[in-house]
């Protein structure tokens, strides 16, 4: 729990973050996901709950924690008067097993920019070496703050590459982001947060089954009268039921039309609802040159479970 002028932004949240594995933290802006890993970094003190990092109580043992614990945070934090690559062999040497450093910068394209200082880094360069920073001293946890943000795709690759590796050497990373194929990509477990608290968590593949992992498109002539489709894809006998823009919903399922001539099928999608689909069209004389059936995104999950509204 963590309050802010009498106001929980945080609270009843369960976390747990395991070795070789990738936790990635999803959320609206303000759900309280820095809060939540600032306290697991120490760098903010909760206001009730428990929280332990590799065992132990980030507030009273940060001391530590230090040299076991990589922290890239969105900011960066960086002394602006430094040189990147001075200032990697300069934290490098604060460790007892840092990595090599001359690969690790080689890994990330740090070369290109070693001698301009940090303060006239661009954001995708001062995002790489804050990455390098927080995994030099070979950290067991890693906490990355929307590591890939504002990095070119040739950048991003790389950080992907590098976050694999940390997991497949036994580093827990947790990664808070707002690129859910980011999160797709690289996500062992994908936690949603909202509200200060957890609403959904699992396996990406999990999650996306639980909240029907395929969506039915189809197109056809622009503007076409969709009673009656709805109810009839359920297997029938359900009154059709008229929502807001052009929406048909009837049971489990809705049908509406996207853009003109692009019609999209929310619920339950199996071969029984494609065939009432088909036969539906038939009895109306409508003829769709395009049926197509895709998997969810985690994106389209993600703002079903937390809505569309800005924060
Ligand atoms: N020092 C502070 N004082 C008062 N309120 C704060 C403070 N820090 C954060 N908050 C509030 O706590 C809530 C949670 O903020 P937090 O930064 O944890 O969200 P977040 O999920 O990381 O959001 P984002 O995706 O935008 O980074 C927000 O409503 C924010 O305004």
């Amino acid at each position: 729990m963590k309050r802010y002028d009498g106001r929980a932004v945080v609270d009843g949240l369960d976390l747990v973050a395991e070795r070789g594995a990738v936790t990635a933290v999803l959320g609206p802006n303000g759900a309280g996901k820095t809060t939540t890993v600032e306290c697991c970094e120490g760098l903010r003190s909760p206001d009730g709950g428990r929280v332990r990092v590799l065992g132990l109580d980030p507030a009273t043992r940060a001391r530590d924690l230090r040299p076991r614990v990589g922290v890239m945070l969105q900011d960066g934090g960086l002394p602006t008067g430094a040189r990147p690559l001075e200032l990697l062999h300069h934290v490098a040497a604060m460790y007892a097993r840092p990595v090599d450093v001359a690969a690790l910068a080689e890994r990330l394209g740090l070369g290109s920019f070693a001698r301009t200082s940090v303060r006239r880094l661009s954001g995708g360069q001062r995002q790489r070496l804050a990455l390098a920073l927080a995994v030099v001293g070979r950290p067991e946890l890693v906490f990355l703050d929307e590591p890939s943000a504002g990095m070119d795709p040739q950048a991003r690759r790389a950080v992907w590459d590098l976050v694999g590796e940390l997991r497949a050497d036994g580093v827990a990373v947790v990664l808070t982001t707002h690129l859910m194929d980011e999160a797709e990509s690289l996500a062992d477990r994908v936690v949603v947060v909202d509200h200060g608290r957890v609403i959904a968590e699992g396996a990406v593949r999990e999650l996306l089954r639980s909240h029907d992992d395929r969506t039915l498109r189809f197109s056809a002539a622009p503007g076409l009268t969709l009673t009656g489709l709805a109810a009839s894809l359920g297997g029938g006998g359900v009154p059709p039921a008229s929502g807001a823009h052009g929406e048909h919903a009837a049971g489990e399922h809705a049908v509406h039309e996207v853009t003109p001539g692009d019609y999209v099928v929310t619920g339950h999608v199996d071969p029984h609802v494609l065939a009432a689909l088909t036969t539906w069209c038939a009895a109306h004389d409508v003829l769709p040159y395009a049926i197509t059936v895709g998997r969810r995104t985690l994106e389209s999950v993600f703002l079903d479970l937390t809505g569309r509204d800005l924060r």
